[in-house]
């Protein structure tokens, strides 16, 4: 028998169902999961957005082999399970369930051992030394006591053994006594939502806060999205080593991953899926001065890796009917700064793009954390002679010279990356690919 497209069907024999694996939550949103585990090899995977009337059937019931399961509803996989490991005896909630060869539903909590293994690479590489040498016998806070709290007091407590104290607006511990009481707290974890796309770059604990916990050896953040919450940006600035989620995200996958496949993945797997990830959602975003060549070359870039492209200044154009040059000649300056700011908050906080600034985005700090919590900062250079001034009224009341003076260093001091100029904008482009390992 033919379908439509021609193309045989089978009518006898063993056919799927259903995709043997996926996620199920409400809402759910945009999820990285299906590309996570296509890599893992636990594919096809599906997306099950199930209202509370029909997940339980779904989940007794369902035609799968293997199911992530997330908010809200880890308390009832946890519940509908045959056969409950340890760790969700202990937490009263599962992530992952997987049907064994009796048709029984078995439920593991991994959320506990990605934790685990963010924390251990953390402590490892960054610290230096085990989770066990640095935080045993410790404190540890964490923020937050919802479900994502619970999997990483628990993997704090039985893995490290270390001492958790849950900080949370409603409990006995609260935001306000951090510091006058914690200031001999190791570690600092959030778990609360604050600070997750798109209510980015926003701290759960201001600066000033962090900056009061004096023992603190670094500060991890289980918000995956921005790459760089608020949090990892704030301690960044006080020099602390800083990790948001995006290793916990992957390492719960790989250990679910083996669950549903029912074979042992290399934990190696974890760094490369966490890599490739970053290489396709990372921004990369071009500074350097007003006519070096960031819009040519942020065009060529996007069209080399299939990305869509935004020029600030072309946002400022849209947003707000004008060009940068006619606000600035109408306004003055600081009006075009504001919208400047607004727009480099918008698409700094998405994933994925290439961002040519205008050159004076460097004169305001804040810009900085907007466009670096999701991007590669890459400077271009070229000689100052070489550089057009063309409608560029800042360059032309101030003089190239003058501007150079004032923004090379913030130029320098932003950049993860600086490329002096090949020659032409293709060039250019390709040379950045190639130094950031893009394909
Ligand atoms: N790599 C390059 N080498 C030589 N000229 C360039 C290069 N990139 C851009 N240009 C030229 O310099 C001028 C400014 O380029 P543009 O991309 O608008 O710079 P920016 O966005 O940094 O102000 C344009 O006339 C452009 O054609
Ligand atoms: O240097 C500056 O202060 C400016 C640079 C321009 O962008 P380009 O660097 O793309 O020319 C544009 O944002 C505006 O005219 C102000
Ligand atoms: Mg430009």
């Amino acid at each position: 028998m033919d379908d439509e497209k021609g193309r045989t069907v089978e009518t006898t024999g063993e056919r799927p169902t259903s995709v043997p694996y996926g996620l199920v939550g409400h809402p759910l949103g945009h999820s990285w999961s299906p590309q996570i585990h296509e890599r893992l090899g636990s594919e096809p995977y599906a997306l099950h957005d199930l209202g509370p009337d029909e997940v339980e059937a779904f989940l007794r019931g369902g035609a799968w082999q293997g199911l992530n399961v997330t908010i809200p509803y880890k308390r009832l996989a946890a519940e509908v399970a045959d056969v409950r490991s340890p760790a969700v005896v202990r937490l009263g909630a599962a992530n992952t369930l997987v049907r064994d060869g009796d048709g029984r539903i078995v439920a593991e909590n991994t959320d506990v051992l990605g934790f685990s293994w963010m924390l251990d690479r953390f402590c490892r590489t960054r610290l230096g030394g085990s989770p066990h040498e640095l935080l045993g016998g410790r404190k540890v806070l964490v923020l937050g006591s919802g479900g994502a709290a619970a999997a990483v007091r628990d993997a704090l407590e039985h893995v490290v053994g270390a001492q958790a104290a849950t900080i949370s607006r409603g409990g006995p511990e609260t935001y306000d006594s951090l510091a006058e009481r914690h200031s001999d707290a190791a570690l600092l974890v959030n778990t609360t939502p604050v600070g997750m796309y798109p209510a980015c770059p926003a701290s759960p604990v201001p600066v000033e806060t962090l900056s009061a916990l004096t023992s603190l050896l670094g500060v991890l953040d289980v918000i995956y999205n921005p790459l760089r919450t608020g949090l990892c940006l704030a301690a960044e600035r006080l020099g602390l080593p800083a990790e948001s989620g995006l290793a916990m995200l992957v390492a719960q996958a790989l250990y679910a991953s083996e669950l549903f496949q029912g074979r042992e993945l290399d934990d190696a797997l974890v760094d490369a899926v966490e890599r490739d990830l970053l290489a396709r959602t990372r921004n990369v975003v071009l500074v350097g001065m007003p006519g070096v060549g960031k819009s040519s070359c942020g065009r060529e870039l996007a069209r080399l890796l299939g990305r869509p492209f935004v020029d600030l200044d072309d946002a400022v154009t849209i947003e707000s009917g004008r060009t940068p040059a006619q606000i600035i000649s109408e306004d003055g300056e600081a009006a075009f700064r504001d919208v400047e700011t607004r727009v480099a908050g918008t698409y700094g906080s998405r994933a994925g793009l290439v961002i040519a600034c205008g050159g004076g985005i460097v004169t305001r700090a804040e810009n900085h954390d907007l466009l670096r919590q999701n991007g590669t900062v890459v400077q271009l250079e070229r000689p100052l002679g070489d550089l057009s001034v063309e409608g560029r009224p800042v360059s032309r009341a101030r003089g190239l010279e003058q501007l150079a003076a004032e923004r090379m260093p913030l130029y320098r001091s932003w950049a993860d990356l600086v490329l002096p100029c090949t020659g032409s904008a293709a060039g250019d482009a390709r040379a950045i690919a190639e130094r950031l390992a893009l394909g």
